[in-house]
């Protein structure tokens, strides 16, 4: 039977695949193994089976082939080893969104399986339905559903889904229902035309589930799990100032959504999470605060992984620091001209990126920790420089005039500067053909002077301070951000020796300030910043240290967990957690501040030799590692749905209880084993001699940097180490960590008394916004709004007193955490995409009793 023509067919692969056959045996092409083997061609040993050739997978989001946040980059990653694993029995499931399309999505001509189903999808429900595949690594084949061909249906189908607690206002939930009722459609032509497939529907997030309430209504035999990357309600208390882990438990739940005006989409999630066959989360504590929000214990944890491209010579990817860097110089040389008076050598890059929600994603403490490392460098007399960028997508129109004419003058610059110099090439190779030595004068001309004292002059001219902000904001009054600044006076005066850049739009590579796309950035910068409140897992640190960047992130962020649970000493390698659980807002600050400060007097060899040890964690992310989670919560998914000796389920099993536990136990094993392996290596290493050779790295400017002998064993060795390789240097790592991340007595300005970590901390000098006073000579770009807030932070910390006796390891940890509300907190604030509590509204909408059945 012929399903299709390769390269244009969902499924054809149902022709070649091998039941029974080893994930790991297919993809070598070895056919003897049973291990999974990671991209270094080492590790985790297990045996995976091949999903059986019957079985069909379908992920279906709001963010296939759309750029919206983290959910895009799990999908995008995870495509490649879905698609090894699935073959073209994989696809995904998305809205079909125009302006995205011509870049994400290749149009396709449908097999001979998906065309009868596509063509039906039309006549019997005039849905229009897009197939081809997805731009990115794998080639997904994705179907991506027309929402205006169905525009008509809405209101029919939110009266089915809802009735009685509707928000007909509510334009993100309308298009949530169009595209559930499509979505769920869609799989319902497949089941039918193929009842001997084991269909998987692999819901994420409440935006895409609508479809997995109705496969279950309506008894479709398709098995279903559902991820919460984050809860909508959670999102919301976080950043409306609840103290959430402390509170969750109190609170009820259905009124606080009502509240909130959104209990019709909270009322999605919880019902999506309930009837999934499978429930699932990224990170423990989103499992926990599920728990309470959705009312159902996470089955499976997938923590999220990433696609990792692994440098056959390890010392390229800090080439490729130095290359990206470079770009970042030219930028600031245009975008602060006429006040370009600082070192670039001696210039550092730090960053913080994501959706943009002001609290929960920690800028508050970002920007607070950037005003006191701003006063110490100052008090310290350092000639330093912090270039801080702020990522965060705004409402912007364009970029600003001022920013576009910072980067046209240094284009001018350099090219009038390239043209003296090919002229005085011409006459210096003039002179010396004729056998004469050029005198000075002859070789820069009284003109080219002139010409050089004139775009001088030009520069000087320049009547306001570097702007803040690179676009035009459509709400700059009321951005948080630009608030958050004007409180704590970081305007890029000639004093600061932090100097601030607001991008509020994403990156890539055909910006006309920065070119460069994300990776490149976070490649060119020095350390990222992302302190969140609110983070089921947090993409963004993982992303720096898959890319050889340390980053600073905090104890709240399902990756901060998943990383302390696996490595010892993560500030050694890389990964600075600050602690938001314990601490009072202050106090987190300050040790962010710390953080900087300490970074700050590290020297560029003590930097290249952190990046080594950071990037050598990659391995813990990869999706070769990871993916095994999913595979799980596949195969539980199935075994609900399909019970061998019975007929189709349609109702998720009851107790999901004990799969947790056995899933949390084997993420620790996982965790374990990495530790283990982390451990053993650094055992080898201590017994190793210390070579004597060093070997030149690129650092930039053409200089080379000849790196110790540790280090080199470190660029030489694999960290997670598997295949045993006798070359880590993790425990020279160590040793480094403890003398360089605590500042040298000398270095340390007097009011910095003790190191992070020192039982017996004296207080740092306060570095809330109220002590940073300094107040700008020109008027900046941003100071269009009164600048009269200069009160301190207040923050209010209550300690907290109520330990649980709990044996549940989440709970302990989340109910002894305390950080509670800060002053300049507010939910309003809040902005982003349909996750975000911007759109909350604070009419209370009615809560109905028959619909949790
Ligand atoms: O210029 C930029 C800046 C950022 N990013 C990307 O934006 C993503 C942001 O990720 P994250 O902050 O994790 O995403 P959220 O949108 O907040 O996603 C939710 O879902 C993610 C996936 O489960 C979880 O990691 C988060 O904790 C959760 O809040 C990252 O992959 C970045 O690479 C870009 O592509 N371009």
């Amino acid at each position: 039977m012929i399903f299709g023509t390769p390269n244009s067919t969902f499924l054809e692969s149902k022709l070649h695949s091998s039941q029974g056959m080893t994930f790991s045996s297919m993809a070598s092409g070895s056919g003897s193994g049973g291990l999974l083997h990671s991209s270094s061609g080492s590790s985790i040993t297990e045996e995976v089976s091949l999903p059986p050739s019957n079985t069909v997978l379908f992920d279906i989001s709001w963010e296939v082939a759309k750029k919206v946040g983290g959910i895009y980059t799990v999908l995008k990653s995870k495509a490649p080893v879905t698609v090894e694993e699935y073959k073209s029995r994989y696809a995904l499931i998305g809205p079909y969104n125009s302006e995205t399309a011509p870049t994400e999505f290749e149009p396709l001509v449908p097999g001979p399986l998906s065309s009868p189903i596509i063509e039906n999808m039309m006549k019997k429900y005039g849905i229009q339905v897009h197939f081809g595949k997805w731009l990115v690594e794998g080639y997904p084949k994705v179907f991506l559903i027309d929402l205006p061909s169905s525009s008509h249906k809405l209101g029919e189908w939110r009266w089915d889904l809802m009735s009685g607690f509707e928000q007909p206002g509510d334009h993100e939930t309308n298009e949530s229902i169009v595209f559930g009722y499509q979505s769920a459609l869609l799989l319902k032509e497949f089941a039918e035309a193929n009842p001997n497939d084991k269909y998987i529907a692999h819901f994420h997030e409440w935006q895409a589930s609508v479809g997995l309430i109705l496969l279950k209504k309506w008894k479709i035999p398709v098995s279903t799990i559902f991820t919460t990357h984050a809860t909508l309600l959670g999102r919301y208390l976080a950043a409306g100032g609840v103290d959430l882990y402390n509170q969750i438990q109190n609170l009820n739940i259905d009124y606080e959504a009502s509240k909130r005006g959104i209990y019709h989409r909270h009322w999605i999630e919880k019902k999506s999470a309930n009837d999934a066959h499978v429930f699932t989360t990224v990170s423990e504590i989103t499992a926990y605060e599920s728990e309470s929000i959705l009312s159902r214990k996470a089955d499976v944890i997938l923590p999220n992984g990433l696609k990792l491209d692994k440098f056959t010579a390890l010392h390229e990817f800090q080439n490729l620091h130095a290359k990206y860097k470079n770009v970042l110089h030219e930028f600031v040389r245009g975008h602060f001209y006429g006040h370009y008076d600082f070192d670039l050598d001696n210039t550092l890059y730090v960053f913080t990126a994501g959706r943009s929600e002001y609290f929960n994603k920690g800028v508050d403490m970002f920007l607070d920790a950037l005003a006191g490392l701003n006063k110490l460098l100052q008090q310290s007399g350092s000639t330093m420089t912090i270039v801080a960028f702020i990522i965060m997508p705004s409402k912007t129109n364009n970029f600003n005039i001022d920013t576009l004419k910072g980067q046209s003058h240094n284009r001018d610059l350099r090219r009038t500067c390239n043209s003296i110099v090919e002229s005085m090439g011409e006459r210096l190779f003039e002179a010396t053909s004729r056998g004469r030595i050029i005198s000075p004068e002859e070789l820069l001309t009284q003109e080219d002077l002139v010409f050089l004292k004139r775009r001088i002059f030009a520069l000087k001219q320049r009547p306001s301070l570097p702007p803040i902000v690179t676009h035009n904001m459509m709400d700059d009054v009321n951005d948080p951000i630009l608030n958050h600044l004007r409180k704590i006076k970081l305007f890029n005066s000639k004093e600061d020796r932090v100097k601030i850049i607001y991008h509020p739009e994403f990156l890539n590579s055909t910006n006309p300030l920065i070119p460069l796309d994300y990776t490149e950035f976070v490649r060119g910068c020095h350390l990222g910043i992302f302190v969140s409140y609110y983070e089921p897992w947090g993409y963004t640190p993982a992303e720096c240290t898959v890319l050889g960047v340390p980053s600073i992130t905090s104890n709240l962020t399902g990756f901060a967990n998943y990383m302390s649970r696996g490595l010892n000493e993560p500030e050694s390698k890389g990964i600075f957690i600050v602690d938001r659980r314990f601490k009072s807002p202050n106090e987190s600050v300050e040790q962010v501040t710390q953080y900087l400060w300490k970074f700050c007097q590290m020297d560029r060899r003590q930097r290249i030799e952190l990046r080594n040890r950071t990037e050598k964690l990659s391995e813990l992310l990869d999706w070769k590692t990871l993916g095994k989670f999913y595979r799980s919560a596949r195969s539980l998914a199935i075994e609900r749905a399909f019970p061998p000796s019975k007929p189709i389920s349609r109702s998720p099993s009851p107790s999901p209880t004990s799969n947790t536990l056995k899933n949390s136990t084997s993420i620790q094993q996982l965790q374990q084993q990495l530790k283990q392996q982390v451990e053993q290596q650094q055992k080898e290493q201590q017994q190793q001699q210390q070579q004597q050779q060093t070997i030149p790295i690129n650092i930039g400017k053409g200089e080379t940097s000849q790196l110790s002998p540790n280090t080199m064993s470190s660029l030489l060795s694999d960290s997670l180490n598997i295949s045993n390789k006798k070359s880590s240097s993790l425990s020279g790592g160590a040793k480094f960590a403890e003398s360089t991340i605590n500042p040298t007595p000398n270095n340390t300005p007097s009011i910095i008394t003790t190191s992070v970590g020192s039982s017996s901390k004296p207080p740092l000098p306060t570095t809330t916004t109220a002590t940073v006073s300094n107040t700008p000579t020109n008027t900046p770009t941003i100071a269009t709004v009164s600048s009269a807030s200069v009160n301190t932070t207040k923050n209010s910390f209550q300690p907290s007193s109520q330990k649980s006796s709990s044996v549940n390891p989440i709970e302990q940890l989340t109910k002894l955490n305390s950080p509670t509300d800060r002053d300049f907190k507010n939910p309003l604030n809040e902005s982003g995409d349909g996750t975000s509590p911007s759109k909350a509204k604070s009419k209370s909408i009615p809560i109905p009793s028959n619909k949790f059945k």
